[in-house]
């Protein structure tokens, strides 16, 4: 059957000479170059299956990139991304010449020491784009080229694929592994606690109210799916629905934290709740536009302490001992890393960018909270907290206290979606945090107050010959650089700064914090240019902002 894949994917032919790269979040380019990608992935997630004898998924999506591009993730057994080792076949197989596949594949057959004969099961979904469905079509004609099964979910946001793969390979312990599945189990928690009615019986019609911008994604399409069975609980607003807007254009959940502002397309009235979501439906942030018409952006790490202050909280009421940590990167804004350590006392960790570390270092703990500033996130309990929190809700001897908290926990668990963040389901959850807490989004945001921020690109030769250490707030390389960051934060209060090669663009970002936003943006220009002149900067001289 390897014969038979080769011959078939002449109909997927390779442009000779194209190079790319299995990135921070799978390949990500313009969709005119990714047939041949398409239908390799397919036969990579066959090889992945029949080695882990369990279905493997497969998402074709370029979540936040412009309609023009796509891109390809793969899924692993539990739902999580896939491992490094297999990133770099992925890479492997994508960049053999025509002539060199069949021994780029003989090569990952022998390493890993796949047996063909082992049956293997693929599931397929594809975002709203207007290239995913030929391109999902080359992903199935990759797995049947290997003789595997496939199921083709069709439109699906990314994190359904995921949760779809965990139902699956878990018996449907996870879950039903069908979307309507999805909603049932993701609704009926969020409800449930609602229904209790102690909690927020006083939550008015205005509470339950909430305005998403679906992005013209995939996003708009599984909110209006799902909106009956919220029963009411939840009263959405959907803007961006895909109806006219291009996707991602001056709006979602990317748009709207790297300009600071809203999206177009949305209407909120000053006060009201608002959140945005990217273009797969794996991100959120939320919003709102108080009385003087200012812009209050509440992201990943507001996210992240509003979930963390709510389990800790259930854990005191439920005296249960489980241990909680927050993961964030280096891009987490000080002032939550600052709160979280010294007024929640939460352990805090920080990892390099991308999910895949955050995921990891989450899965350390009991329950591990882990956020990207940008809002992709969500919450990971082990087996063995869920089980002490299901004890504890079953427990007919408990006093009422500690079992309103155990069910709220247990609820919590329902609720969110462990594979991967999930815009849906973390959109669930903080709607269900604020009504059970009876708290504003005001309210949450004067939580902590962000310390003014500015990111900044650097165009060089070579992003490469940065190279960093301390999950990436310290350069290591070129020779002199941290040195000079080291003494430019030092003329600023409550300053820092870092820079590190991107994984999904070719720049260097540059990021600084400080006690006003006149001179975040001062540090951020001079480190910038100390990046130019010691990195090997490409192009003018980076400007002044002011
Ligand atoms: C500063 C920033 O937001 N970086 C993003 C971006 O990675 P870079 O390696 O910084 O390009 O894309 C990643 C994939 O979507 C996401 O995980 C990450 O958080
Ligand atoms: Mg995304």
């Amino acid at each position: 059957t390897t014969l038979e894949a080769i011959l078939y994917s002449s109909l997927h032919p390779k442009p000779a000479g194209l190079v790319l790269q299995y990135g921070t979040a799978g390949f990500r380019t313009n969709a005119k170059q990714l047939d041949h990608v398409m239908f390799r992935m397919g036969l990579l997630a066959t090889l992945r299956s029949k080695k882990t004898e369990a279905t493997i998924g497969v998402m074709v999506t370029a979540s936040h990139n412009p309609e023009e591009d796509n891109g390809v993730k793969l899924v692993d057994p539990m739902g999580e991304m896939v491992t490094p080792t297999w990133e770099g076949y992925a890479t492997q197989l994508a960049n053999a010449e025509q002539e060199d596949l069949l021994a780029a594949l003989k090569d990952v057959i022998e390493k890993e020491a796949i047996n063909m004969s082992q049956e293997a099961n693929v599931f397929v979904g594809k975002d709203t784009r207007s290239s995913s469905a030929s391109l999902s079509q080359a992903v199935l004609d990759g797995v049947s080229a290997l003789g595997g099964h496939s199921k083709d979910y069709g439109l699906v946001t990314t994190p359904q694929l995921h949760y779809m793969v965990c139902c699956q390979n878990t018996q449907g312990k996870y879950g039903e592994a069908t979307v309507e599945g999805y909603y049932k189990k993701l609704c009926q928690a969020f409800i449930h606690p609602l229904h209790l009615g102690v909690f927020a019986s006083n939550c008015t019609d205005d509470q339950k109210h909430l305005s998403v911008d679906g992005a013209n994604g995939i996003g708009a399409l599984k909110v209006r799916e799902m909106e009956s069975h919220l029963k009411k609980e939840l009263h959405i607003s959907l803007f961006n629905d895909g109806s006219k807007g291009k996707l991602n254009h001056q709006c979602g959940a990317d748009f709207v934290k790297v300009q600071q502002n809203a999206p177009t397309g949305i209407k909120i009235n000053p006060g009201e709740r608002g959140c945005s979501f990217d273009g797969d439906a794996d991100r959120i942030v939320y919003y709102y536009i108080d009385s003087e018409g200012q812009f209050h952006l509440l992201d990943g790490d507001k996210i992240a302490t509003l979930i963390s202050t709510f389990l800790k909280e259930l854990l005191t009421q439920a005296a249960l001992d489980l241990k909680i940590a927050v993961v964030q990167t280096a891009y987490a804004n000080g002032s939550s890393t600052h709160y979280l350590e010294d007024t929640m006392k939460v352990i805090v960790r920080c990892t390099k960018t991308g999910v895949k570390h955050l995921h990891h270092a989450a899965q350390e703990f009991d329950i591990g909270v882990y956020f990207e500033a940008n809002g992709h996130g969500t919450v990971l309990f082990s087996k063995a907290a869920e089980e002490k929190i299901q004890q504890l809700a079953e427990n007919p001897g408990a006093d009422d206290e500690r079992k309103r908290a155990a069910l709220l926990l247990q609820n919590t668990v329902n609720v969110i979606n462990q594979t991967v963040g999930d815009a849906i389901s973390d959109m669930l959850l903080i709607e269900a945090i604020l009504a059970i807490k009876g708290m504003t989004i005001q309210q949450w945001d004067a939580i902590y107050s962000d310390l003014p921020n500015r990111q900044l690109k650097v165009k060089v030769s070579d992003r490469r010959v940065i190279d960093t250490t301390d999950a990436e707030r310290r350069a290591v390389s070129p020779a002199g650089l941290q040195e000079a960051i080291d003494s430019l934060v030092k003329k600023y209060r409550q300053a820092r700064s870092f820079v590190r090669p991107s994984g999904t663009e070719d720049v260097v970002r540059v990021y600084a914090e400080a006690e006003t936003q006149e001179s975040a943006d001062d540090l951020a220009h001079e480190v910038s240019l100390a990046v130019y002149r010691l990195a090997g900067g490409v192009g003018d001289e980076p400007k002044p902002l002011h």
